[in-house]
């Protein structure tokens, strides 16, 4: 049955599905990622698609941007389409000193501004956290907890190289992946990536800040929300996490760094839009982990 954002039957969706909040990108990782993928909807150009990854039927739903916006998705595709499942693929503004553009955040907890998700249970600083299972099969797939003979974390990331660097200055850093080695999913290289080829990023579990506003002059909020531990700063994790509590659901947002709050580096919006092929991997690894 068609909701208000969502024009599909029942059955359309799988159970796990991807969620990134730029529709081009759903498109992208439907064509690169999915076998046999098909539209499912296309409501106010919220692209839908449904397919399988080895052998698994997986979706992606783009969620457009902020906290309202991915909770109403959300909503829908757990209470009306039999999701279980939501990881989002997202990018992220990087704020904690040591990240660099191209990193991957998975995040573990979601603090908030927004109004609609930090007001959920009345009277309460509502904590937003992922689903265990999810955050652990994706931390693990990103390289966690492995360990070579020296003793030292080892990762291993969909066939590309990657070594665990410990423990960062906030948040944990559990991979660091050679670039140019193959990525989830056959996405071809984009120019930032050629220019950084051979250069390294890496994967880090940790806190974001999921904010209300992309356009906002507020650096003692980013300078504490730092000294807190925050990674990184996008617009829907809180959202996505609060929604799936609520609905019974479960759900990760994995996000890459595409800009630094502290500096001058940044991807184009082309370059965020194809940059998104180790989030995929360690969200489809969660779900098959599952
Ligand atoms: O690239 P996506 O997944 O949309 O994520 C980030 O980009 C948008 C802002 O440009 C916000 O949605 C933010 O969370
Ligand atoms: O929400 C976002 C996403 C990327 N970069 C930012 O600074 N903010």
């Amino acid at each position: 049955m068609a909701t208000p954002h969502i024009d599909a039957a029942p059955g359309d969706f799988a159970p796990d599905i991807l969620m990134p909040g730029d529709p081009r990108r759903a498109t992208r990782i439907a064509e690169t990622v999915l076998e046999d993928a098909r539209l499912v909807t296309e409501v106010r150009g919220i692209l839908g698609y449904t397919g399988t990854f080895d052998g698994r039927p997986v979706s992606v739903l783009a969620s457009g941007m902020g906290v309202p916006s991915i909770s109403i998705y959300a909503t829908e595709l757990f209470r009306e389409f039999g999701a279980q499942r939501i990881v989002r693929i997202g990018t992220a503004g990087g704020m904690a000193p040591h990240l660099q553009v191209g990193d991957v955040v998975i995040a573990s907890a979601a603090h908030t501004d927004s109004g609609l998700s930090a007001n959920r249970v009345p009277g309460v600083h509502y904590s937003h956290a992922p689903s265990f299972s999810l955050l652990a099969a994706a931390a693990t797939a990103a390289g966690a907890g492995k360990r070579d003979a020296s003793g030292r974390a080892r990762a291993k990331d969909s066939g590309s190289r990657a070594q665990a660097a410990g423990s960062g200055a906030s948040g944990t850093t559990i991979a660091t992946v050679t670039k140019g080695s193959s990525g989830a999913a056959g996405t071809e290289p984009t120019p930032s990536r050629r220019r950084r080829r051979g250069k390294t990023s890496k994967a880090y579990v940790g806190p974001v800040f999921t904010s209300d506003a992309f356009y906002a002059d507020r650096p003692q909020t980013m300078e504490a929300l730092v000294a807190h531990g925050t990674l990184a700063v996008e617009m829907e994790a809180a959202g996505l996490y609060a929604t799936a509590d609520a609905e019974g659901g479960q759900a990760l947002a994995i996000c890459t760094i595409s800009d630094l709050l502290f500096s001058d580096a940044s991807l184009s919006a082309a370059e965020r839009e194809l940059l998104f092929d180790r989030s995929v991997a360690y969200g489809l690894a969660a779900f098959a982990a599952g």
